[in-house]
């Protein structure tokens, strides 16, 4: 097997660290040739659709990629802005304000967005920050819980690169932030600011991404990390348990995913009376499809129609100046032990290569 070409090695070359901000993946466009091209990746995921290929393929060529993707692309141009995707948009936004706060705090890395899903892809990312001389890397996936679907299929996409490697970089991977203290004080700070403004809800609910229940009984640790942050974050606000839900949406397929799933709780909520509701997303760190569309108009409708009377959605941390320090305190205390603040000493690079030529080390 061909491995492949690395930059020229250089004697002396210092370190050269980079962090590669990982979300999920957006369309080109909000039509249907780009979500078929979108789906088509995301939904070949073994990791996402964990049935046997066998019987998953004619399901998903015969049926999903042709129906689907004009149905979606519907959806996708009620949420896309001039700038693009509104998921890949925050995620930009996210890597360069991550690259600013860390390099005011002295250190020299390059942080750089990438997708699991469409573009920019993971490893067109790793061939150019090998190309800027990387030598390390940590992977930062936009997931505060961990789940096999998102997170864990983000490792596989980074093994296959590496798989590949000559010069394989020293690898971190930050795989789970849900009870992240400066995580939840932006989800509480971002609650407590929306609150100041619009007043109190009769129930706030955290909508969390579902995912099938088998993978819970599997053990995946998704659910409780759901659990956690909204424990958590009950806590910073001083809410009564009977005041917050923790619900599950965006169930795909006829299985059972993890329950209670949002827009029949927010339907039951509505026929029990409850007038006002507040739906926040904490798992998705970015508005997206998922948020906007699903919760800001499907879900937001379901418990009006219902006999609801106020609906807010409170938008994610998106690129929140707290949220990003809270980011960068994350990426710094991964990156310990990589000196990232030294600059590389020309002279001493200079003197260490005409030792290694010396003692006959080849040019
Ligand atoms: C936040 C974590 C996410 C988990 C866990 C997750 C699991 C998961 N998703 C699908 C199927 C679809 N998800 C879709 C969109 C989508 N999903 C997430 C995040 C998680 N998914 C995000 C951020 C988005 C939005 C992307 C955007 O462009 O805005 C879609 C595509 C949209 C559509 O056609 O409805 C599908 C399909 C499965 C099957 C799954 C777990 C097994
Ligand atoms: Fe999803
Ligand atoms: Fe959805």
């Amino acid at each position: 097997m061909p491995y492949r070409q690395e930059p020229a090695y250089r004697h002396g070359q210092a370190a050269t660290t980079a962090v590669l901000v990982v979300n999920l993946g957006t369309p080109d466009a909000p039509t249907a040739p780009a979500l078929r091209r979108y789906l088509a990746e995301f939904l070949s995921d073994p990791r996402v659709v964990e049935i046997p290929r066998l019987a998953w393929w004619p399901i998903l060529h015969g049926i999903i990629l042709n129906t689907r993707p004009a149905k979606s692309a519907a959806k996708y141009a009620t949420v896309w802005t001039p700038e693009g995707s509104p998921l890949a948009v925050w995620t930009r936004r996210q890597a360069d304000g991550l690259q600013a706060l860390l390099s005011e705090r002295g250190h020299r890395v390059l942080v750089r967005p990438a997708m699991r899903y469409g573009q920019p892809a993971i490893p067109d990312v790793l061939d150019a920050l090998r190309a800027e001389g990387a030598t390390r890397v940590l992977v930062l996936p936009m997931y505060p819980q961990y789940a096999a679907a998102t997170t864990a299929s983000v490792s596989d996409r980074v093994g296959q690169w590496l798989a590949g490697a000559r010069r394989v970089p020293e690898m971190r991977f930050v795989a789970e932030y849900a009870d992240d203290p400066g995580y939840i004080a932006a989800l509480a700070a971002r609650v407590r600011e929306h609150w100041a403004q619009h007043g109190q809800p009769d129930r706030l609910v955290l909508s969390f991404h579902g995912v099938p229940h088998r993978s819970l009984l599997l053990g995946d640790p998704y659910h409780c990390q759901c659990h956690v942050t909204a424990r958590l974050l009950g806590q910073a606000l001083g809410l009564d348990k009977d005041r917050l839900l923790v619900t599950f949406q965006s169930r795909f397929g006829k299985a059972r995913w993890l329950e209670p799933y949002t827009e029949p709780t927010l339907r039951q909520l509505a026929a029990d009376g409850v007038k006002r509701v507040d739906v926040m997303c904490p798992g998705f760190v970015a508005d997206c499809l998922e948020t906007l569309e699903e919760i800001g108009e499907e879900v937001r409708d379901a418990f009006l129609e219902s006999g609801g009377e106020t609906f807010h959605y409170i938008d994610c941390l998106n690129a929140r100046p707290d949220w990003l320090a809270a980011l960068a305190d994350l990426t710094e205390r991964h990156l310990q032990g990589w000196d990232t603040r030294t600059a590389p000493d020309a002279d001493a690079l200079a003197a260490q290569r005409s030792r290694a030529l010396a003692m006959g080390a080849p040019d």
